[in-house]
């Protein structure tokens, strides 16, 4: 479903007059159009289904080398940086980073793409452990291959910036898919890239 920007426009303007300011003064009469226009970028990733995600970035490279089926040949790649926006408060995830591994099965997929693909997840109302969630699936569409892993480090500004006001809180999640779950030598690859 696409974002309807016209919507967005009128929301805000009704938010500044609910919060008793003027939204024809000089300083805020282009805010509602500047929200919508951050909206549509930090948003963008809900324009599209996790299949569509894959689709738009599952170019693969059918591998020459060999993949034995008990393989544990890691592809990790570390320190993805993330911004995203909880689904609760609306507000902002940072200081985010993902590690992606995947076992290949067969076929490789760009490395760039998994970042694309960790970047899109993170622009929707998210929450931290659906951000992993959703990589892990749509990297096992791309890949074909069950066995994937994410780890996710990230701030949360509705816990730093208001509400308990712990600055410096980190919160970590793991999404362990196929091999991850029971494998511990392929957790520490995730855990220690
Ligand atoms: N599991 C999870 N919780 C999150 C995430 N982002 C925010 N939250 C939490 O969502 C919860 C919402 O709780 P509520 O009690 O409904 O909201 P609240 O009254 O504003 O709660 P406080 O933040 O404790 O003031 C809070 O505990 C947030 O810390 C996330 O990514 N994952
Ligand atoms: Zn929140």
């Amino acid at each position: 479903m696409a974002i309807d920007t016209k919507a967005i426009k009128e929301h805000i303007r009704g938010i500044l007059i609910a919060l008793g300011d003027d939204p024809d003064r000089e300083g805020l009469k282009d805010t509602p159009d500047r929200v919508a226009r951050m909206y549509n970028e930090v948003f963008e990733g809900m324009n599209y289904t996790n299949e569509q995600i894959a689709q738009m970035f599952g170019k693969t490279f059918e591998d020459e080398m060999d993949f034995e089926s008990d393989s544990k040949d890691v592809v990790v790649v570390k320190d993805i940086q993330l911004f995203s926006y909880c689904e609760h408060h609306i507000a902002l995830m940072y200081d985010m980073t993902a590690t992606v591994a995947y076992v290949p099965n067969g076929k490789v997929i760009g490395l760039s793409k998994i970042a694309r693909i960790a970047d899109m997840v993170s622009k929707r109302l998210q929450l931290q452990e659906r951000i992993g969630s959703d990589i892990a699936q749509i990297m096992q569409m791309v890949t074909d291959s069950e066995d994937v892993g994410v780890l996710i480090q990230g701030c949360h500004s509705c816990m730093t910036a208001r509400g308990i006001r712990q600055t410096n809180a980190k919160t970590t999640t793991t999404t362990l898919r196929g091999r991850f779950r029971t494998d511990a030598d392929l957790q520490q690859r995730l855990y220690q890239a």
